[in-house]
């Protein structure tokens, strides 16, 4: 019997996600909350894409007490990485229903699909599922309004990479070393749209993800193109040097191609962390440069700028102020500086 994907996380990713597999006819269900929550219910999603906008019907809950699991349940982990420990903590102790409708296994028996950004949420599924499956994805996709996404990319929505988590944990099965389980996920994604590949190590491709996301916040910045280069290459050296020393494996193989096309009335080219800046919703930025924070403070590597970088956005979120009210050149300034960006915007 075919997967049901349980999409936890109506935003970006998921919503689009969720979309793209209601519109290849594969079995879904989005969680949704909040105003998010209210427009899929009452609208479905809505998808803008260069050329047409969809209106897609997907059936949508707001938590795993609207629904019945069962052994055909894949759940998706489509939330920022900052609200994954919460998700994945309501959604493993359920009870999981076998086809006599009899509670024979629980949610943490269900593999898990994690699309986080940065390195940290495998570890955090794994705490308590057993069937992780990390997915480093790449799509241009947006979502500021409650219940539409913006996807750039048609007929290609995304590009993937996705692998058993850790990677000695495949399945010495009937098929040796295959992975069955991955290459069906892998299927139904590309049914759904997506440029998937197969990978052996997730956690290098999801490190080689993390050096691109490094500059997510300098997008929320003021300051020159010139500024944007200097920081994001000072950022990406500091998180070389630091998996360096972590012993942090970075994939080499060539990055997917993702063709980006305008969409009407859209203002392409704002990442994730811009979106939630937009929203006033809180950031990943603790699990990005954070996460090379953290690991230059485990294994003694310096890292000034992407502390900067944390600590100015990190003040910012928690003042609930919006992209561009503080500028680049702090983050470059060779001084740990406290933030000031309540100054900056009564300025
Ligand atoms: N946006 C993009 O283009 C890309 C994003 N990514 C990564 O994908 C991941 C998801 O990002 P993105 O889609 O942008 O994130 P969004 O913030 O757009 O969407 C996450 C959604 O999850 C919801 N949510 C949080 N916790 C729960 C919960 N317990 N139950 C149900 N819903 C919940 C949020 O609700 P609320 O709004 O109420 O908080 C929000 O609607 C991130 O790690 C990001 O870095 C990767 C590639 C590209
Ligand atoms: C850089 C990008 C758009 C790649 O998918 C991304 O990961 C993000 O917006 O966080």
């Amino acid at each position: 019997m075919s997967n049901r994907y349980v999409v936890i996380g109506a935003g970006a990713v998921g919503a689009l996600l969720a979309a793209q597999l209601e519109l290849s006819g594969q079995a879904v269900v989005l969680v949704a909350r909040g105003d998010n929550l209210a427009a899929v219910a009452e609208h479905g999603v809505r998808v803008r894409r260069p050329r047409s906008t969809e209106q897609v019907r997907v059936p949508v809950v707001a938590g795993p007490e609207q629904l019945r699991l069962t052994h055909q349940d894949v759940l998706v982990l489509a939330t920022k990485t900052q609200d994954a420990e919460e998700a994945l903590t309501r959604w493993a102790w359920l009870p999981v229903s076998d086809e006599d409708g009899l509670p024979t296994l629980l949610g943490a028996d269900l593999p898990v699909l994690t699309f986080q950004n940065g390195l940290a949420t495998e570890d955090l599924a794994l705490r308590r599922f057993r069937r992780v499956y990390g997915v480093s994805i790449g799509v241009a996709a947006s979502h500021l309004t409650p219940g539409e996404v913006v996807s750039p990319s048609y007929p290609i929505i995304g590009v993937a990479w996705l692998g058993r988590y850790p990677a000695n944990d495949r399945p010495q099965g009937r098929f040796g070393r295959r992975d069955v389980e991955a290459e069906q996920y892998a299927h139904d994604l590309r049914a759904a749209g997506y440029d998937v590949d197969l990978v052996d190590d997730i956690q290098a491709y999801k490190a080689r993800k993390l050096l691109v996301n490094l500059a997510n916040g300098l997008g929320v910045l003021l300051g020159t193109d010139d500024e944007r280069e200097r920081a994001r290459e000072l950022l990406v050296a500091e998180a070389r040097a630091v998996f360096a020393a972590a012993g942090v494996e970075v994939a080499t193989a060539s990055p997917g191609h993702l063709v980006v096309e305008p969409v009407p009335g859209h203002v392409a080219g704002h990442l994730s962390t811009w979106q939630s800046f937009a929203r006033g919703a809180s950031s990943e930025v603790d699990h990005l440069n954070g996460e090379i924070v953290r690991l230059g403070r485990r294994h003694g590597v310096p890292t000034p700028v992407n502390e900067r970088l944390q600590r100015l956005l990190g003040a910012q979120a928690a003042a609930g102020l919006p992209p561009g009210v503080n500028t680049i050149d702090d983050v470059l300034a060779d001084e740990t500086s406290t933030p000031r960006p309540l100054t900056r915007l009564e300025a």
